[in-house]
């Protein structure tokens, strides 16, 4: 019987401890966390129902149902599957694979320059194209690409995380069968009304005791990748401010013109996406970021990004997935294929990416093989509702104790 065909069991969070915060986002937070009938770790999801982050239940169930989907075939080497779930009436959690190299933006802070050789881009952006190229075949636009959601593996391979953000298209019943159409979306969005700003900051949302805790023990820190890099490279260690903002219609430097305008949201946005990633692991900055959205927007719908240096293979990669119409954008007409055979791909074996054993950054292994010890997910939470004492806060110094936040 295939194995993959198998649904994913119900987890059973008595079972679950957690020995590590990998991340928070905004509608939840992510811990290392083993289980007694498991060899590996893994990583948990969790999303307080509670949550003052609206429609946080919704997301977490859609986010749930596309890697349900994903895992329903034979797992793709660059996507995460779902290794099971569950609800209860207090969280919405479940698991993942646990990708011990951080994100590709933790990964590029600890270069030199801040930027990767062309090659280290080669790579990834060969393995996010497949990762793409699958997504899009199931008729999933991932429309959340950016490098604080490219995890990497102990393999060394990335893997694209966070999925509430993406939509499944269904061709459109007249016209080109090319062309997809978002069921929730028909209609287009013109301007984000206000009360739809979802804005994605991560705001320490409980007493201060909290937020000490998020500062001092790095919880920001593990989402300091959504820091604008001019706002870091001033001061890296403030984490406060400029932090990139997502609202429903993803990250706002990574958002594509047609999205802006309100024209759809086809895959043609993620190939966007892709240009202005590109963009920013060779050059440390997004192509449009602007002093506030609206000027970002502007520059999106307006401005041509700026290189440096001679054209080469890159750039003009980077120039064609930058095409503010979306029709004469590459991956429009035919898809991942197009992206594949352009020059700067040249001589690349695509079917032989997950062969390489040499990745260019390859984790250490240390946390990803404990499997003792940690705390219950359920008294972190209820520790961290308690009020702050100014003598002696127990969630904090139990939660220091129990909760080694290292740095990836
Ligand atoms: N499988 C994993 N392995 C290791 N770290 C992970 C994993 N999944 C998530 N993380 C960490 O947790 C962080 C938050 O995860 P994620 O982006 O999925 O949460 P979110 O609440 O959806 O955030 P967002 O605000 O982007 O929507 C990630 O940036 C990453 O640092």
């Amino acid at each position: 019987m295939d194995s993959h065909k198998i649904p994913p069991p119900e987890l059973d969070i008595e079972n679950l401890r957690a020995t590590k915060i990998l991340g928070k986002g905004a509608t939840g937070t992510v811990f290392l966390v083993h289980d007694k009938s498991r060899d590996h770790p893994f990583a948990l999801k969790v999303v307080e129902k509670s949550s003052v982050h609206h429609h946080a239940d919704r997301r977490a169930r859609h986010e749930i149902s596309v890697l349900r989907r994903l895992s329903a075939a034979a797992p793709h080497p660059f996507l995460p599957h779902l290794i099971g779930s569950s609800e209860n009436e207090e969280f919405i959690c479940w698991a993942i694979p646990y990708c011990p190299g951080g994100d590709l933006n933790v990964l590029r802070y600890r270069q030199n320059d801040r930027v990767f050789s062309p090659a280290v881009i080669r790579f990834y952006l060969a393995e996010i194209i497949c990762a793409l190229e699958h997504l899009h075949g199931q008729g999933i636009v991932y429309r959340d690409l950016k490098p604080e959601n490219i995890l990497v593996q102990q393999s060394g391979h990335v893997t694209l995380t966070d999925f509430d953000l993406s939509r499944e298209l269904v061709p459109r019943k007249s016209g080109n069968p090319n062309f997809y159409s978002d069921p929730e979306e028909e209609k287009p969005v013109k301007h984000p009304p206000r009360n739809r700003k979802i804005t994605r900051f991560v705001i320490p949302r409980r007493g201060n005791h909290n937020h000490a805790f998020l500062n001092k023990k790095g919880l920001k820190k593990a989402k300091s990748a959504r820091v604008s890099p001019v706002s870091r490279r001033n001061n890296p260690n403030d984490f406060s401010t400029n932090e990139r903002s997502n609202s429903f219609v993803g990250t706002e430097e990574y958002v594509a013109p047609e999205v802006i305008r309100g024209d759809g949201h086809e895959f043609a946005v993620d190939w966007w996406a892709l240009g202005v990633l590109c963009y920013e692991m060779m050059y440390g900055a997004t192509p449009f970021k602007g002093k506030n959205r609206k000027e970002t927007y502007r520059k999106i719908l307006l401005a041509e990004p700026g290189f440096i240096g001679k054209p080469n293979a890159l750039t003009d990669l980077i120039g064609k997935l930058l095409e503010k119409d979306p029709t004469r954008r590459l991956g429009y007409c035919r898809g991942s294929s197009e992206i594949k055979e352009h020059e700067f791909f040249r001589g690349l074996r695509w079917d032989l990416l997950t062969e390489v054993l040499r990745p260019p950054f390859l984790p250490s292994r240390d946390e990803s093989e404990v499997t003792e010890g940690g705390t219950d997910i359920r008294e972190y939470f209820q520790k961290l509702k308690l009020p702050p004492s100014p003598l002696w806060s127990p969630s904090l110094n139990e939660c220091r104790n129990n909760f080694s936040l290292t740095e990836f």
